[in-house]
């Protein structure tokens, strides 16, 4: 995805400012424009190289914002800086499809232009719904979210919202009018939080004027926030980016909670409170379940020969391909160099042949650490005796990974074997 960004500023001050914080905090790669005439240069170059733009309003051969017109023109997203501020240029500014305008003041200014591209960066991957059944209001708040970069997809009434949302767990916001056909904004609410977190799927309402006790009603049905209509353009951003960032922070809890810190896996903790269910499944309906547990060999003498980074780098690397290989199932790091992978539905028949294709597949593997190659195998132990708790299965699976080690390493043992 294109991350680079076009800084169009004349004062040089600034924009050493600016271009410090964009490639420190973000990391992002940036241009940077003095005037109008290098603006049309960079653009007409490459027309299609930056996903946002920052411009200063008063360049010496554009000093009435001519600038700002040319790059909408262009289609391209704008955070726009002014030195000075009142409320007839905010009016001004505010009628163009810009993203935000931030005055010139001070450091926070520019830290708060960072954490808008930050921000744009991150809408590029939500999906949003927008439930209405006025043409002119969908497009209206629809345009609204495309500026902001979010991918829109538009619903006329709550069922078609409902059957939106239901076939794509990416979406991760709607916003719902009260008052139309088929499903109003209520009945499409409720039967969301059935199935849905507040934390899982963002839901803001908009009421019109006049109908205060709908935006409460809302609320009271499921909603995270609501909207009273007309609305200004800013206060449309700020509810929906303090709802994104609210839902973003939890998640990064609940992350921090239930996946390991070094690798992103799921942790141990999660592993098993997930895999309750599983087993209450595999139980009551005489499904099979097998669990694997997969250690890698000797990995001791890495961190000894090469060190703790390389041991780190080595894990990331492997759990990247526990990830590839097993996506599909519930895969954990277990704890160091152990993890565990549950195979729901799936018997230990059918699944040998995939842990050992992937124990060949990280003997064959070299994992690039500086000049050099990490090298790892990996022994394995998994069943499908279900016992008579979750702890037993996993048990099984941990001695039989243990006969893997006596009986050489770099193997697969099953109950078969045994
Ligand atoms: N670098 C690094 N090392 C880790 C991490 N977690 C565990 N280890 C190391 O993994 C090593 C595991 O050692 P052992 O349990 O003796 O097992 P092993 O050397 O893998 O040998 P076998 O399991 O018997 O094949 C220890 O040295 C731990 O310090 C980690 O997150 N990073």
């Amino acid at each position: 995805m294109n991350e680079r960004i076009l800084l169009i500023e004349d004062s040089v001050m600034i924009t050493k400012v600016l271009r410090h914080l964009i490639k420190t905090e973000l990391g992002l790669p940036c241009d940077s424009a003095g005037t109008l005439q290098e603006t049309r240069e960079f653009l007409e170059k490459d027309p299609d190289g930056y996903f946002v733009t920052v411009v200063d309003l008063h360049l010496p051969d554009a000093p009435n914002g001519e600038v700002l017109d040319y790059v909408l023109s262009k289609k391209l997203p704008c955070i726009v800086l002014t030195a000075t501020y009142d409320e007839g240029k905010r009016e001004t500014i505010l009628q163009k499809p810009i993203v935000d305008y931030v005055v010139k003041e001070s450091r926070y200014s520019y830290e708060y232009v960072t954490r808008l591209i930050r921000r744009l960066l991150r809408n590029r991957n939500i999906k949003v719904v927008v439930a209405d059944d006025s043409d002119t209001s969908r497009q209206y708040v629809r345009q609204l979210l495309v500026t902001h970069l979010y991918q829109v997809q538009l619903a006329k009434h709550g069922r078609e919202a409902l059957e939106m949302i239901k076939a794509d767990p990416e979406i991760k916001m709607l916003i719902s009018d009260y008052n139309m056909p088929e499903m109003d904004g209520f009945e499409l609410t409720r039967a969301l939080r059935r199935e849905y977190d507040k934390k899982d799927l963002v839901i803001i309402g908009l009421s019109g004027y006049g109908s205060a006790t709908l935006s409460a009603k809302f609320i009271k049905n499921g909603a995270n926030d609501f909207l009273m209509k007309p609305f200004f353009h800013e206060e449309f951003h700020c509810r929906i980016m303090h709802n994104i960032e609210a839902m973003e922070n939890i998640q990064a809890l609940n992350d921090a909670a239930n996946r390991d810190y070094l690798t992103g896996m799921y942790n141990r903790r999660y592993l098993f409170s997930a895999a309750k269910e599983l087993y209450r499944v595999a139980k009551e309906n005489g499904e099979p379940l097998t669990a694997a547990m997969i250690d890698v060999d000797h990995f001791k003498r890495i961190n000894d020969t090469y060190g703790h980074e390389a041991g780190d780098r080595a894990i990331c690397a492997f759990a990247k391909m526990i990830g590839e290989t097993f996506g599909d199932y519930l895969a954990a790091r277990f704890g160091g160099e152990e993890f565990c992978v549950l195979f729901p539905g799936v018997s230990i028949e059918k699944i040998s042949p995939m842990l050992e294709s992937f124990r060949h597949k990280v003997e064959q593997t070299a994992i690039p650490f500086l000049s050099d190659h990490l090298r790892l195998t990996v022994s394995i132990g998994a069943t499908d005796v279900l016992g008579d708790s979750l702890d037993n299965l996993i048990r099984r699976a941990d001695v039989l990974l243990y006969e893997s080690k006596d009986n050489g390493r770099n193997r697969l043992t099953t109950d078969e074997d045994i």
